[in-house]
């Protein structure tokens, strides 16, 4: 959901799970067949109307963590002032094809849950070791820019819903792209691809400042990181990958000239906004494979920066920094970065992770608090103070 607009889904009419390096191929494929072999009545006509999956994959090739696409018994949708409901069941179902659904219950809103969170993995000091041992590897060459994580865990109370947290999520950051599936909950302000009939496109994500303390000083904030070598440089990289990506796909793609500020509840981000035409048909999938790892959440060259993560940061990001979103039988869909995010285990552990791109001039303890910034929405959100980033 943004800004009101977007997709729900309840229930689950199959579930398609993945792992491993081929992870978003296999999904894609699995949604292929399953997409010829669906009976679609679709009396809207929209992305996002008929059949559709909602997904979530995990970052990383060797994640323990399941990359799942859902396929809901209902949908309900918004856009551009319209709305509907779709509801998807098995063709051998001996309810009749005009039976009329019922919304189930809405689950009882409860109160915000309080969960205390502590550093987990790699502590605060190791965090900033990391970027210290990360800024020697770029001098030394081995890659332009990293982008390391921590993670932080909590516990929720039995009996405590999401359903208010994720109503505070939606409330606090309307310009983000608010998401729950499969247990990860978020509000992620970059997507890593949209395609719209035939339309592609993204915003990218890199360089972060903190907000003022009043208006002249959040306006110095974000003009001094529009100005800033550090983070136009961080920004510069992940334009880069984004549109070399994306160019084989597209007849033609537009970038902003310069990186906007975006402005956030917590923090100041330098943005791109990428708008295309779809050059050869690919699906929404299809581009999420391309995409996947950016320089946002990677960093560059890719492969490099993927193997020193897996050194530097030693734990698993799960679905953390992965693709989320939704496809629809077109191959239309919306895929956000799984950012500001947390994954909610059966058993009530919460993990949230959140990093930062590093760069030759990164200095340890402005990214660590850069790292604390990052949690405020997902810590807020489940009733905690911000982390402490000492
Ligand atoms: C990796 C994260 O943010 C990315 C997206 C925007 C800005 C970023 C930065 O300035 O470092 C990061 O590349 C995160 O939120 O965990």
């Amino acid at each position: 959901m943004r800004r009101g607009e977007g997709l729900i889904g309840l229930g689950e009419a199959v579930r398609i799970e993945t792992g491993g390096p081929g992870r978003i191929v296999d999904a894609a494929r699995a949604w292929t067949s399953l997409v010829a072999a669906a009976d679609v009545d679709d009396r809207v006509g929209l992305p996002g109307t008929g059949l559709v999956a909602f997904g979530t994959f995990a970052f990383a090739d060797d994640s323990a963590a399941t990359s799942v696409l859902v396929v809901p018994e209902l949908v309900l949708g918004r856009r551009d002032g319209r709305a509907w409901a779709t509801t998807i069941r098995f063709a051998d179902t001996d309810e009749p094809d005009d039976a009329p659904f019922e919304l189930p219950e809405p689950a009882p809103k409860r109160l915000v849950p309080d969960v205390g969170f502590e550093p987990d993995g790699l502590a605060p000091d190791d965090y900033e070791a990391a970027v210290a041992r990360a800024v020697e590897r770029i001098d030394a060459g081995e890659f332009e820019k990293v982008v390391l994580a921590r993670r932080i865990v909590g516990r929720l109370d039995d009996g405590a819903g999401l359903r208010a947290m994720l109503d505070l999520l939606a409330r606090r950051y309307p310009d983000t792209w608010t998401f729950a599936v499969d247990g990860l909950v978020g509000a992620s302000p970059e997507t890593l691809v949209r395609v719209d009939t035939g339309t592609v496109s993204a915003r990218v994500l890199a360089g972060t400042a903190s907000r003022g303390a009043d208006e002249t000083d959040d306006r110095a904030r974000a003009a001094a990181l529009a100005a800033s070598p550090k983070d136009r440089a961080e920004h510069a990289l992940a334009v880069a990958s984004a549109v070399d990506t994306l160019a084989p796909h597209t007849a033609r793609l537009d970038a902003s000239p310069e990186p906007f500020t975006l402005q956030l509840p917590n923090l100041w981000h330098l943005a791109t906004d990428l708008k295309g035409t779809l050059g050869d048909g690919s699906s929404s999938l299809a581009l999420v494979e391309a995409m996947h790892p950016t320089a946002a959440v990677a960093g560059t060259p890719r492969d490099a920066a993927t193997a020193a993560i897996a050194e530097l940061e030693g734990f698993d990001r799960e679905r953390y920094a992965g693709p989320v979103g939704w496809v629809d039988a077109a191959g239309d869909g919306e895929w956000a970065i799984a950012l500001r995010c947390a994954q909610v285990a059966d058993d009530g552990r919460v993990t949230a992770w959140a990093g930062c791109g590093i760069v030759h001039d990164s200095v340890p303890a402005s990214e660590l608090a850069e790292t604390g910034m990052k949690f405020r929405p997902i810590t807020e959100a489940f009733g905690a103070p911000p982390p402490s980033a000492s």
